[in-house]
């Protein structure tokens, strides 16, 4: 399954606790619309919403379970929630390799693998914790958590292609996430290296879609929201 993502592009479908598109349903027709642009693969949050998503495409499905942690919410940071995401059906499992995250990583990377027996996506924010995901079994890195660990805030506007070179230069498997909004930012990431790009909000939430162009008009300063 983790294969067929290679080279292609993954859409992360999410929304967060009352957000107007937060509805497992809403979810998987958006999952259905990535399907039919021609996405590789699809990221979604929560038993729930993979479910929904399940029952829509059968198209390889990266499964994470946020859990508000500090100061952010951390990813799958449990054998026990990623547990829940496989019985729901992904067939890969998003895991926080950051030092925010409660759970110990690569005791964790090995269990999804060797008692849940599905590949393992680790999301990191720096080199080190890359290299660090790598070297306990990580099946691919993702540079998914560059600009959200504490002492980073507050992420820049673009992606980190320069992660997704430096970790792909040492020969990790990387996806390139976070901050893509553009189709050049998609193939600077490929040129970097990258063995998978997964957008998110640039293409599923019409809210930040909306904010970024209203930005660009006259009312962009003058009006509260
Ligand atoms: C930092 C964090 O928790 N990222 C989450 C990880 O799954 C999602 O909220 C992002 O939407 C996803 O990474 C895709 O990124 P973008 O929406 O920028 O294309």
């Amino acid at each position: 399954m983790l294969g067929l993502l290679r080279g292609g592009l993954v859409v992360s479908c999410q929304a967060p606790a009352g957000h107007p598109l937060r509805d497992p349903g809403v979810i998987a027709a958006l999952a259905e619309c990535a399907v039919l642009g021609g996405a590789a693969g699809l990221r979604i949050n929560s038993p729930a919403d993979i479910r929904a998503v399940r029952r829509r495409t059968a198209l390889p499905v990266i499964g994470l379970h946020k859990v508000r942690h500090g100061h952010r919410d951390v990813i799958t940071p449990s054998l026990e929630l990623a547990a829940g995401l496989a019985e729901a059906g992904a067939d890969v499992i998003a895991i926080d390799l950051t030092p925010e995250s409660p759970a110990h990583g690569p005791d964790l990377v090995a269990a999804v693998r060797d008692e849940l027996g599905r590949p393992v996506m680790a999301d990191v924010s720096t080199l080190e914790e890359g290299l660090a995901a790598w070297g306990a079994g990580a099946d691919v890195v993702g540079t998914t958590l560059s600009g959200y660990t504490a002492r980073q805030l507050p992420p820049p506007d673009d992606p980190d292609i320069e992660l997704v070179a430096a970790l792909a230069a040492r020969g990790v498997r990387v996806v390139a996430e976070g901050r893509y909004r553009t189709e050049e930012q998609v193939r600077r990431a490929f040129d970097a290296g990258a063995w998978a790009v997964v957008v998110g909000s640039a293409i599923t939430d019409p809210v930040a879609i909306t904010a970024r162009l209203r930005a660009a008009t006259p009312r962009a300063v003058d009006e509260p929201r």
